[in-house]
């Protein structure tokens, strides 16, 4: 399969935290890859390097083929990156910042403008994407943030915790809004701690424990692995089993 982004053997320490510890993942045009894992597994640092804002010890991260450490400008040019940690100027309201990204991203005014009011109404922005950003909610600053990882029709999506902190609406609305992406034929990845969203959503999973990927596959490969009902069972019984010392 012609893979969007594909990384191999990604490692990097703080001080004595093994953060990531030799991973590769890929992701594939119009596919949806999962990352699961407890609070500190490394997700976000994983995620941070595959999108060349964090340099790795080792490893290296190919977009569309190219090497994001040799030509950061191109390969960043075709991601749409979402954190929690991402800020939004505080004056401009929701649909300025989408023009000033726009802009930056060197989108044509029709096509920015047509983009804009298409992720106003996918992601039900509509009630305050002309407040200023400073005065949001944490729930419809995120939706912002989203739209603007969204906007640029990037090859592929970062996304950290997309839904963390939104409401069960508010979460459904960005779980669609990715599947259109993903039929669009953008290739995702993301992590979430929503185990009914990565079942709901993924293609593939992988899971991540101490900074290391020990399991991965499709929904049905892990469960059958596991011999659990569910998603939420068979992460428990691997990640407990590895914390007790032993395989999962
Ligand atoms: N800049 C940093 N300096 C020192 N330690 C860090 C730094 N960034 C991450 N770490 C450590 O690396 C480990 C992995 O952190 P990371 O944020 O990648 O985990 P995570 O899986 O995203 O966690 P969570 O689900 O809680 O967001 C943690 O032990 C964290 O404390």
């Amino acid at each position: 399969m012609n893979q969007t982004m594909r990384a191999e053997g990604l490692t990097k320490s703080f001080g004595q935290v093994h953060a990531a510890d030799r991973v590769s993942l890929s992701v594939a045009a119009g596919e949806v890859v999962g990352l699961l894992g407890p609070n500190g597994a490394g997700k976000t640092t994983i995620l941070r390097m595959i999108a060349g804002i964090l340099t790795p010890d080792a490893g290296e991260v190919f977009i569309n083929g190219i090497d994001v450490a040799r030509d950061p400008l191109a390969t960043k040019s075709k991601i749409g990156f979402h954190s929690g940690d991402t800020q939004l100027y505080q004056r401009l309201n929701p649909r300025e910042a989408l023009e000033y990204f726009g802009r930056l991203y060197g989108m044509n005014e029709r096509a920015l403008h047509h983009r804009i009011e298409e992720l106003v109404e996918q992601l039900e922005m509509g009630s305050f994407a002309s407040r200023p950003c400073g005065t949001l909610s944490s729930g419809q600053k995120q939706r912002a943030n989203i739209a603007r990882a969204f906007l640029h029709e990037p090859d592929l999506l970062i996304l950290d915790e997309p839904t963390n902190a939104l409401d069960v609406v508010s979460g459904q609305f960005i779980v669609e809004a990715i599947r259109r992406e993903k039929a669009a034929g953008r290739a995702v990845i993301f992590s979430t701690h929503i185990m009914g969203e990565a079942e709901y959503l993924c293609d593939r999973i992988s899971l991540l424990h101490q900074g290391r990927i020990v399991d991965e596959g499709t929904v049905p490969e892990l469960l059958e692995r596991s011999g659990c009902p569910n998603l939420t069972d068979a992460f428990l019984k691997n990640i407990g089993a590895r914390r007790n010392g032993g395989a999962a």
